[in-house]
């Protein structure tokens, strides 16, 4: 998170660090007490755990890329991940509500992202959880020509990235607005804090069929 500040503890209990050999890799956040939702970009073999003090490390058991996902563009960016165990929920671990009800967020409105990504342009990393406010780009700002230049999809949404912006790290986190998971942070063009290249984020309404399919046939 470029431009942020650190996250008051406990008040964000649904944040997943997605972590590597306990290397931070990717952001993900608990829809349901056995599944975290991130962004497929993030790489395979996670182990994964949630936001101290209160953080456990749990296992991952399955990892299920939306389908549509691929390396050559941000579509369907969408990681589900099984954990070995229920987590237990309490005040410090909590499941986040997705928005089901597929319209566009108001531009101008304020939303919240936050993540363990890096904190300034050399990169460096935090070790505690960073978090910011943006407000939502319409689709046709973001879409300018001299912004991404008509790629972002009806199930991608925007966010405005002058100096204050997600970065290498932040992928996977939530874009909450009211209290709801609007958006998962994808990387796009990988630049950070440049107001021509907004930051995108994957709209979740658009999957919540398929996130309900996979969790109904985890469970099984
Ligand atoms: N703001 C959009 C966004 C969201 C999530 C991740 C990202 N960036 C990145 N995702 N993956 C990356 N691998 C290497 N470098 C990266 N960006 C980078 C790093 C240092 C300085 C700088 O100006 C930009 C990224 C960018």
């Amino acid at each position: 998170i470029l431009g942020g500040y650190e996250a008051k503890p406990h008040l964000r209990p649904y944040m997943a660090s997605l972590q590597l050999d306990g290397q931070h890799i990717c952001g993900g956040f608990l829809i349901a007490k056995q599944w975290v939702l991130s962004a497929a970009h993030c790489t395979e073999e996670t182990l994964h755990s949630l936001p101290e003090p209160h953080k456990r490390l749990y296992r991952v058991r399955a990892q299920i890329p939306h389908p549509g996902s691929n390396i050559h563009n941000n579509k369907d960016d969408l990681l589900l991940l099984q954990l070995e165990e229920e987590a237990e929920l309490n005040a410090h671990v909590q499941v986040l509500p997705v928005q089901r009800e597929d319209r566009d967020v108001a531009p101008d409105t304020v939303c919240e992202v936050a993540g363990w990504g890096t904190i300034n342009h050399s990169g460096r990393r935090p070790d505690k959880l960073y978090q910011l406010e943006r407000p939502v780009l319409s689709r046709d700002v973001c879409n300018h020509r001299t912004r991404h230049d008509h790629t972002i999809t009806e199930k991608m949404m925007c966010t405005d990235s002058r100096r204050k912006d997600t970065c290498k790290g932040d992928s996977g986190g939530p874009l909450v607005c009211n209290g709801v998971a609007e958006g998962v942070v994808t990387a796009g063009s990988r630049v950070c804090g440049n107001y021509k290249k907004p930051a995108i984020y994957t709209r979740i309404a658009p999957y919540t069929a398929w996130i309900d399919g996979v969790i109904a046939a985890g469970a099984a």
